[in-house]
């Protein structure tokens, strides 16, 4: 999959440590071939049990923005589906292009989507912190929901309102009472899922992926507010 423009990517030259992590067979993102994903009746329902109370802050990491969840107890949790443990959301973020034609990680027979939404969580019936299960066997549990260009996503504004405080690399705005539950589709029994990696550093094969089959839409207003988050500092670009 073409992932020119993403800075975070192995394509680009600001891309630092190894090319391939060392035994890497696990890699995400992947391209999820439809017809080839085999049914799994074992697989249970998902159960996400969000406390929008434990929202704390939104920020941008010159990648991304990302909104980071108070993971210091069971309060937003994700179990079921695929899991045998509970897992603790830590914090969601989104990839985009810069342009609608692409931005998804991962693709669906080869398909793009303009963004893709990940709600990671860690696995708090086996650790006590992220950083210690980022870099475990089954340690993480991410969400992955493709975004569409289409209709508003009333629950997303409050989300996109608070963008142009966090316009540049590092800057950090608080951001509370936001329930991540509203950015899933309303189908969530069917997804893909399968063993792979974080999709940037430490790249490290953790995750079990949850991919939604059903999409969410977005605005195209909504769409081009994410355009004008910066991911330099202060107006000068940096690296390459
Ligand atoms: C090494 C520690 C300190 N920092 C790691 C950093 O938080 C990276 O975390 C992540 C978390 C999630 C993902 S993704 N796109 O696969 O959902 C990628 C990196
Ligand atoms: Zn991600």
């Amino acid at each position: 999959v073409q992932e020119a423009g993403e800075y975070n990517t192995k394509m680009h030259p600001m891309w630092q440590g190894p090319l391939v992590v060392p035994g890497g067979d696990r890699q995400s993102p992947i391209d999820i071939v439809v017809r080839k994903s085999v049914f799994d009746s074992e697989l249970k329902p998902l159960l996400t049990n969000y406390d929008p109370r434990t929202c704390q802050q939104i920020w941008n990491n010159g990648y991304s923005f990302l909104v980071e969840y108070d993971d210091t107890a069971d309060k937003s949790t994700l179990e079921g589906g695929p899991l045998q443990d509970k897992f603790r959301l830590c914090q969601f973020h989104f990839h985009w292009g810069e342009s609608n034609a692409w931005g998804s990680e991962h693709t669906l027979d080869r398909r793009l989507f303009p963004a893709e939404l990940h709600l990671v969580h860690w696995n708090s019936n086996k650790y006590s912190l992220f950083e210690e299960a980022v870099m475990e066997e089954n340690g993480l549990a991410v969400i992955g929901v493709f975004l569409k260009v289409g209709k508003r996503h009333e629950g997303l504004q409050k989300l996109v309102d608070a963008l142009p405080a966090i316009r540049h690399k590092g800057s950090v705005v608080e951001f509370t009472k936001f329930d991540p539950a509203c950015l899933l589709p309303t189908n969530t029994d069917d997804y893909w899922t399968y063993h792979g990696s974080l999709t940037t550093p430490p790249l490290t094969e953790s995750v079990t992926w949850i991919v939604m089959k059903q999409h969410i839409e977005v605005s195209h207003d909504q769409v081009c507010e994410v355009y004008e988050v910066k991911y330099f500092s202060h107006g000068c670009y940096q690296g390459f």
